[in-house]
C-alpha cells in the first residue's frame, strides 16, 4: 500500500477542517470512494444520476427510484424566461465559469431559497438545469440560436448537456463517457470549491450563494480550469517529440503544468486512468493520430522528470476535445457535474453546523502610531 502524501506547509495542507461522510480521498496514496463505493465500480456500472442521488440521499436509489429522479431532474429543464434574457445580456466573449456563475445567482433571485426543508427541490433544479444555462447562452451568443432547452428525448445529464450543444442527440459512445465524466467530477472531499461552498454555508446563507462561491473557486486553472488549460497548452504540439521539447523547456523555467500534479494524492489519481481509457477510445472513434500522442508522451515525460501525475483534468481534455466539446466549455461541464458534491457537503454542514472561522497567525506590526494626514510622508 503507497504512504499517504506527506502533507504540511501552506494552503492549510494537513489539517482536518471538519468531518465528512461522503467521500475518501486519496486514503491509500491513490484511492477514491464515494459513500465507500469505489470510484472504478462507480464509472464501470452506475449513472451519473445515481451517483448524484447516492451522494445527496445517502443510498442507492431502486430500480423505481432512480426512474422517478431521472424523470424529476429532466422536468427541471426549462428555463423561466427572466433568466433567458440574462442569459442573452452576456457577450460571446464571456467566459462560461462567469455566465454559470451568473445563471446560478440569478436563478437564487427568480427562485429563492426561503426555507432550508426545501434544499432538496433546489438541488434537483440546479443538477436539472445547469446543462441548459450554459449550452443556452453559448448557443445563443455563439449561434444565434434560442435553444428549446426541454430535448425530452434524452434522460442523462450528460446526454442532455451534448443535445442542447449539437442539436441533435449523441451517439451511445459520447453519452456513455460523459456519463463516466459526470461521475469522475461528482465528488472529492474537501477540495477548494467544495470547502467554499461549505464556509459560505456554514453562515446560514441559501444554496444559490453556496454554490455561487463554489463556481467562482472552481474556475481558477490551478482547480478545475485546469482541463482547459492543459487543451491550449496539448493543441499547440503537433507531435508527441515537439511534446517532450515543450515539456522540458518548461520544466526548465520552472513553469506549472497543467492537469499534473494533486494536493492530496501522491503517486496517481485514480480518476485518470479510468477517463485515459476513455479518451484512447475517443481517440480510435475520430481516427487522431496527434492529440493522444501528444497527452501520454507528457504523461511519460512528467513522470520520468518530476514524478507527477496525471490528474482527473488532463485527458479530460482531450476526451471532451475528441467529442466536439469547445474547449471554453470544459469547466462548466465539471459545475454541472461537482454541483452535485457540492450541496451533498451543504446539506451535511447544515445538518451539524458550526460557522467556519479558522485563526490567522498575526505577521504585520505589533503597534502604530498614529500619523495624522498631513504629517504622512
Ligand atoms: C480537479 C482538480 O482540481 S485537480 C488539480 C488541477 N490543477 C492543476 O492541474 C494545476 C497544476 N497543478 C498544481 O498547480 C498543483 O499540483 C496543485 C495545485 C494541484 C497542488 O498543489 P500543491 O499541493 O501545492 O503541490 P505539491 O505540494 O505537490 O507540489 C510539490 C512540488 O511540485 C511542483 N508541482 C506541483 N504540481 C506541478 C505541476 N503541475 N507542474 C510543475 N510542477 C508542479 C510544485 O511547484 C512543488 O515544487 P517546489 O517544491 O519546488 O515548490
Ligand atoms: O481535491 C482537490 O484538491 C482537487 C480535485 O481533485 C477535485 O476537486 O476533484
Amino acid at each position: 500500500m503507497a504512504e499517504a502524501k506527506q502533507l504540511s506547509g501552506a494552503g492549510l495542507r494537513g489539517q482536518s477542517a471538519g468531518a465528512t461522510a461522503l467521500c475518501t480521498v486519496g486514503q491509500s496514496g491513490a484511492g477514491l470512494t464515494y459513500r465507500g463505493y469505489d470510484i472504478s465500480e462507480l464509472a464501470d456500472k452506475a449513472q451519473f444520476e445515481e451517483v448524484a442521488y447516492l451522494l445527496l440521499y445517502g443510498k442507492l436509489p431502486n430500480r423505481a427510484e432512480l426512474d422517478a429522479y431521472i424523470a424529476r431532474l429532466k422536468s427541471f429543464r426549462d428555463l423561466p424566461q427572466a433568466l433567458k434574457t440574462v442569459l442573452e445580456q452576456i457577450p460571446a466573449d464571456a467566459h462560461p465559469m462567469d455566465v454559470m456563475r451568473t445563471g446560478c445567482s440569478m436563478l437564487g433571485n427568480l427562485e429563492t431559497e426561503l426555507d432550508f426543508a426545501d434544499q432538496h427541490d433546489h438541488i434537483d433544479r440546479m443538477l436539472g438545469s445547469f446543462p441548459s444555462i450554459i449550452c443556452y447562452w453559448y448557443r445563443y451568443s455563439h449561434d444565434g440560436v434560442r435553444i428549446d432547452t426541454a430535448a425530452p428525448e434524452v434522460d442523462s445529464i450528460g446526454g442532455h448537456f451534448l443535445t442542447l450543444l449539437r442539436g441533435e442527440k449523441p451517439n451511445e459512445l459520447h453519452e456513455r463517457v460523459m456519463n463516466v465524466s459526470l461521475i469522475l467530477y461528482a465528488e472529492h472531499e474537501f477540495n477548494a470549491s467544495t470547502f467554499a461552498a461549505r464556509v459560505c454555508a456554514s453562515t446560514l446563507s441559501d444554496i444559490h450563494s453556496s454554490v455561487t462561491a463554489a463556481i467562482g473557486t472552481l474556475r481558477g486553472p490551478l482547480h478545475g480550469g485546469a482541463n482547459e488549460a492543459a487543451m491550449e497548452m496539448i493543441e499547440n504540439w503537433t507531435s508527441a517529440d515537439e511534446a517532450e521539447r515543450e515539456i522540458m523547456g518548461k520544466l526548465a523555467r520552472k513553469e506549472k503544468i497543467m492537469g499534473f500534479g494533486h494536493a492530496i494524492y501522491r503517486e496517481s489519481d485514480p480518476r485518470n486512468a479510468l477517463i485515459k481509457k476513455w479518451s484512447k477510445l475517443l481517440a480510435e472513434e475520430v481516427g487522431d493520430t496527434v492529440l493522444y500522442p501528444v497527452s501520454e508522451r507528457c504523461e511519460a515525460v512528467m513522470w520520468r522528470e518530476k514524478k507527477l501525475f496525471c490528474n482527473a483534468d488532463f485527458f479530460h481534455a482531450s476526451a471532451y476535445h475528441f467529442m466536439g466539446i469547445p474547449t471554453k466549455l470544459f469547466t462548466p461541464i465539471f459545475v454541472c457535474s461537482r454541483v452535485s458534491g457540492w450541496t451533498a457537503h451543504i446539506i451535511e454542514q447544515r445538518a451539524n453546523n458550526r460557522i467556519i472561522r479558522p485563526s490567522a497567525d498575526y505577521t504585520g506590526p505589533d503597534h502604530a502610531d498614529w500619523i495624522a494626514i498631513e504629517d504622512r510622508a
